[in-house]
């Protein structure tokens, strides 16, 4: 893995009713990292303690380098975009351009050029007042808005959240163009199979506020694989095949055994005199469901 982005140590957040953690994170740089989990697994709060916007019980965060603390944090934050989940109830009488003038100043590389645009791509009328924005059109002034300072790093709390397909492709292309530009990093959350696909290189799992790895993710999705077995008759000790997550009977001597290490599972199956009849790669949300049976 190369330099981190994000660096996270011993984390814990405790709530009346649910913890977060503790947990241990490094997030290269140069890429982009999808973290995925169930709903009330923690993502946003995870995305609101990389963002100094709520502090920890234990543990740390690093940011490019800065630890996360209770120092002044423009510095940093002035190298970060980030759109939250829920947007701001408080600005809703602001309009989109009042609030697009206060960014600004906070930013010394803000591009308004890059701004006009992001919404003019998006299609935002950035006159209206934030809380007359639909769902959709709001998270594209958001995205647009987190955006116009060129940042080293995107944090994206479910960024294709209320988005119609043709601004969700959009979206897609403006976020490859964006890690085209250099050292570019994208830490987002997401549900969207398909998004994760397109975009990540590493996906990270979380589940009941416990991260439970992060890894590169066409390993992952080779990995996982339901293998289709005749055992000729045979008795198989399925559960001390490599990486094996379950199994099922698929019809007369076969069946289906699903794996998280595909490669040795088949060297595997091989030895015991097991035939692969064939394979078939998980997808994301099957890898997650596996993932969660087994917290
Ligand atoms: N301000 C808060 N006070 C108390 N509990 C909270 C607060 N915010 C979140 N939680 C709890 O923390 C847990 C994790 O919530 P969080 O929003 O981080 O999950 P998430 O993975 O982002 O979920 P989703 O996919 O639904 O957006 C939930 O049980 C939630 O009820």
């Amino acid at each position: 893995m190369t330099e981190a982005a994000v660096a996270i140590e011993g984390l814990i957040q405790r709530r009346a009713h649910f913890q977060l953690g503790p947990i241990g994170l490094t997030i290269p740089k140069g890429c982009v990292t999808a973290i995925v989990g169930p709903n009330g697994s923690g993502k946003s709060s995870l995305f609101r303690l990389m963002m100094g916007l709520a502090k920890p019980d234990a543990g740390s965060v690093r940011m490019l380098g800065e630890t996360v603390d209770e120092r002044d944090l423009v510095a940093y934050k002035s190298r970060i975009g980030y759109v939250p989940e829920q947007a701001i109830d408080l600005e809703d009488r602001l309009s989109g351009e009042w609030k697009a003038s206060f960014s600004r100043s906070w930013y010394p590389d803000w591009d308004v050029n890059y701004y006009r645009e992001l919404l003019r791509r998006f299609e935002v009328d950035s006159g209206l007042k934030l809380g007359k924005m639909s769902k959709g059109m709001r998270r594209k002034f958001d995205l647009s808005l987190a955006m116009a300072h060129h940042p080293e790093l995107l944090l994206l709390d479910e960024p294709s959240s209320g988005l119609d397909p043709i601004a969700w492709k959009t979206m897609i292309d403006i976020l490859h163009r964006y890690m085209e530009e250099g050292d570019r990093t994208i830490v987002m959350a997401s549900h969207i199979v398909d998004e994760v696909r397109r975009l990540a290189d590493y996906i990270a799992f979380i589940v009941q506020g416990k991260m439970l790895g992060i890894y590169e993710k066409d390993a992952l999705l080779d990995a996982w694989q339901s293998l289709y077995v005749d055992a000729g008759g045979q008795p198989i000790q399925w559960k001390t095949m490599p990486g094996f997550r379950g199994y099922d009977l698929a019809g007369g001597t076969a069946y289906k055994v699903v794996t998280d290490n595909a490669a040795e599972a088949e060297r595997w199956l091989d030895a015991q005199g097991a035939a692969v009849i064939s394979k078939q790669k998980l997808e994301l949300d099957e890898i997650l469901t596996h993932l969660k049976g087994s917290v």
